[in-house]
């Protein structure tokens, strides 16, 4: 989240006027996250999030994000519920942007993630995933691997920019990726942002998950491989290999991985590695001036890049076990 977006009190009163939420008692935007302009609001109903989704989310993928979140919610998973207003409509606009209000979900995300929350973020992933059999709508990943080589396409003068050389090396990159991308694992619901600003925890136990709007259908194993990349690297570049086992333990605790999930592991890590730098590396050159935004580094990636070029088995611990 971010706030790209301002929303003045009238703007917000006549909003809330179609809601059944009552009289706005504080409003104030969140500068955590990139993507949307979010908005910490308290009604005399209760505490929400109101969301204003800014250029990153498709208007036509909103129904999937809203009606996958209202069936987590009411299938036990730990998520905000999108409110409807008196109409029935999750979707609503404001400032000519498309907007959703949802319930505020209790618990504190960690910036330092330690094993034992590892073991809880997997068994919450796996929660995730379980959850979501059955949901009856689908969405293609567009960040997915068939959309990298255009993604980069354009942005090789920026990755020169960041290190010299560096454009050659994504190429290569995105070579082997469409040489070596597994097909044919198990799919399903993913969320494919499940980063650790993106999990809350109570007492050290997983208690819920926000931001599904890169949500999508998606092979289960590299919804594992985005988070091992998010949740096991130390801040000086290297991967916590104890910390790797317990998100799979955690995760296997509720879903045991086939022997074709774990052993893809390694390129799917490698492609996740990918797919954040990319988004990244573009974000890097396109934030708003003014905006409350601060863009994440494409170089933490292209380090996450470098480790999974060099060492492939890393995230089956080295030993390819
Ligand atoms: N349902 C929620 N309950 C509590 N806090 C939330 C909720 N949704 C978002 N937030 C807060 O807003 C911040 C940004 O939300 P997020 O969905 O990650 O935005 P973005 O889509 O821009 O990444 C979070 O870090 C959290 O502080
Ligand atoms: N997790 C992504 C950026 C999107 O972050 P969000 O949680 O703010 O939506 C990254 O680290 O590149």
């Amino acid at each position: 989240m971010a706030v790209y977006t301002d929303i003045t009190d009238d703007e917000l009163a006549a909003l809330l006027a179609d809601y059944d939420l009552g009289a706005p008692l504080a409003f104030k935007g969140i500068a955590e996250g990139v993507s949307n302009s979010n908005f910490l609001l308290e009604t005399e109903a209760g505490r929400y999030i109101l969301t204003v989704y800014e250029s990153r989310t498709n208007p036509d993928d909103l129904p999937y994000f809203l009606e996958l979140m209202r069936w987590l919610a009411r299938h036990g998973y730990p998520s905000s519920e999108p409110m409807a207003d008196r109409q029935g409509r999750l979707i609503r606009h404001v400032r000519g942007k498309p907007c959703a209000i949802t319930g505020f979900l209790n618990g504190l995300s960690v910036r330092r993630p330690t094993a034992a929350h590892c073991r809880e973020a997997g068994g919450g992933l796996a929660a995730l995933h379980l959850a979501g059999e059955g949901f009856p709508m689908t969405r293609a990943n567009d960040l997915g691997q068939a959309a990298w080589s255009s993604m980069f396409a354009g942005l090789e003068a920026a990755a020169e920019d960041l290190k010299p050389g560096l454009s050659r090396t994504i190429l290569s990159d995105l070579a082997l990726l469409a040489e070596r991308w597994p097909r044919g694992l198990p799919t399903g619901v993913c969320h494919a942002d499940f980063f650790p600003d993106n999990v809350f925890f109570t007492g050290g136990k997983f208690s819920g998950a926000i931001d599904f709007y890169f949500a999508c259908t998606e092979a289960f194993a590299y919804d594992i491989a985005v988070a091992l990349n998010a949740w096991c690297f130390e801040p000086d570049g290297s991967f916590n290999i104890t910390a790797a086992r317990q998100f799979l333990a955690g995760y296997e605790a509720a879903r045991p991985l086939g022997q074709a999930e774990r052993a893809a592991l390694p390129i799917l890590a490698h492609g996740a590695a990918m797919r954040f730098f990319l988004t990244r590396l573009h974000d890097w050159g396109a934030t708003p001036a003014g905006a409350l935004v601060k863009p994440k580094d494409p170089l933490e990636y292209e380090r996450k890049l470098a480790v999974h070029r060099s060492s492939p088995d890393l995230v089956l611990f080295g030993d390819g076990a």
